[in-house]
């Protein structure tokens, strides 16, 4: 797969604030990436950067090999960008407008109305295309503004916030839209809600302060951190006797028990680091006949995993971790085979 985006140790600094922290990532051919990242997490900078909108104070950008500072005519007309606050112009007809956007693009003159249209077409626009944008509702705006990242069909679309103030319908169909270019482009999108993320990308990236502490496809990043080392279980016997039992079996860090009025004891096993004890915990039980009404690992959603890793600089450490393990597993896995 061809390699779209290098962003190389990539560093910006508002006065002593440091808005993006080294970052390093790569955009292949193909996939719709997700930026998801908190308010302020550095995304829209980030973004910015990328489209030769916004210096950096360190690093650099490729854009198909070519340095979006050094080459940007060559970088830009590479990207397709809709920024959190499309530059619209109000008093501009929505024609108008996209008449004005092909321009700035450089789409040769005889190609124009026919990149007009396909586009008013595919977003749906045509219909308003002799309106003023200042009478437009915000989810036409945001369309026109998508219109205009996705004129003349460049290979990479970049999209920051596109759902941001709209109705959960417009919702839909914007997202019905991304999809559809991401058949033929590369779209990446920023976001600050997962669910959004985890519906339309098949590769997300958790920026936190301005540092990328994950990323990976969805499937992945449940894989690597769903196992949360904790075993829920629920049996009869009595609190004490269970805990009891428990001592016995090695491996465990902590235990926490609870009884409820039907007399069922139930309660969370934590196990040390690297640990599987669910065999030895159901031998256990089984061998004292104190048999368990449920042996549950817990499983981490992608939700926990977003706060934790946006909340806790340990918890990123700790992703970075399983991160390393979980890939150095593959890659013996492969060399067994
Ligand atoms: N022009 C600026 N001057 C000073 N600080 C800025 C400027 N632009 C952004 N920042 C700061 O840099 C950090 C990153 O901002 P950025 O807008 O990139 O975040 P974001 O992840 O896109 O969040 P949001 O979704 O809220 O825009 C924030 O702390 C923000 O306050």
């Amino acid at each position: 797969m061809e390699t779209l985006i290098e962003v190389k140790n990539l560093v910006k600094k508002y006065g002593n604030h440091l808005a993006v922290d080294h970052l390093n990532f790569t955009i292949e051919e193909g996939h719709i990436y997700g930026f998801l990242g908190p308010n302020g997490a550095g995304k829209s900078t980030t973004m910015n950067i990328m489209t030769g909108y916004l210096g950096a104070t360190e690093g650099e950008v490729l854009i198909n090999g070519h340095d979006i500072l050094k080459e940007p005519e060559e970088a830009k007309k590479q990207i397709g960008y809709l920024p959190e606050l499309p530059p619209l112009y109000m008093d501009m007809t929505v024609r108008e407008y996209m008449e004005f956007a092909a321009e700035l693009k450089k789409i040769p003159k005889e190609k124009r109305a026919e990149s007009i249209e396909d586009v008013e077409k595919l977003v749906k626009i045509k219909d308003v295309e002799k309106r003023l944008i200042k009478n437009l509702s915000k989810g036409y705006r945001q369309r026109v503004g998508l219109a205009q990242a996705v004129l003349g069909f460049p290979e990479i679309i970049i999209l920051d916030e596109p759902s941001v103030g709209l109705d959960p319908k417009q919702i839909i169909e914007i997202r019905e839209l991304i999809r559809k270019l991401a058949k033929k482009h590369t779209v990446i999108l920023s976001s600050h809600i997962l669910a959004e993320v985890r519906e339309v990308c098949d590769y997300i990236m958790i920026i936190s302060k301005g540092k990328l502490v994950a990323s990976d496809t969805p499937e992945n990043l449940e894989r690597y951190l769903g196992e949360s080392g904790l075993i829920e279980i629920e049996t009869r016997t009595e609190a004490s006797k269970v805990k009891e039992v428990l001592k016995n079996v090695p491996g465990i860090e902590k235990v926490s028990l609870k009884i409820d009025a039907s007399g069922i004891t139930s309660g969370q096993i934590r196990e040390k680091r690297g640990q599987d004890i669910r065999e030895e915990l159901f031998t256990t039980f089984a061998e004292k006949k104190m048999p368990l009404l449920k042996l549950n690992p817990v499983q981490v959603s992608l939700e926990d995993v977003f706060m934790e890793l946006t909340q806790s600089d340990k918890a990123a450490e700790e992703f970075a971790r399983k991160a390393k393990e979980a890939e150095k597993g593959e890659v013996s896995n492969a060399g067994d085979l």
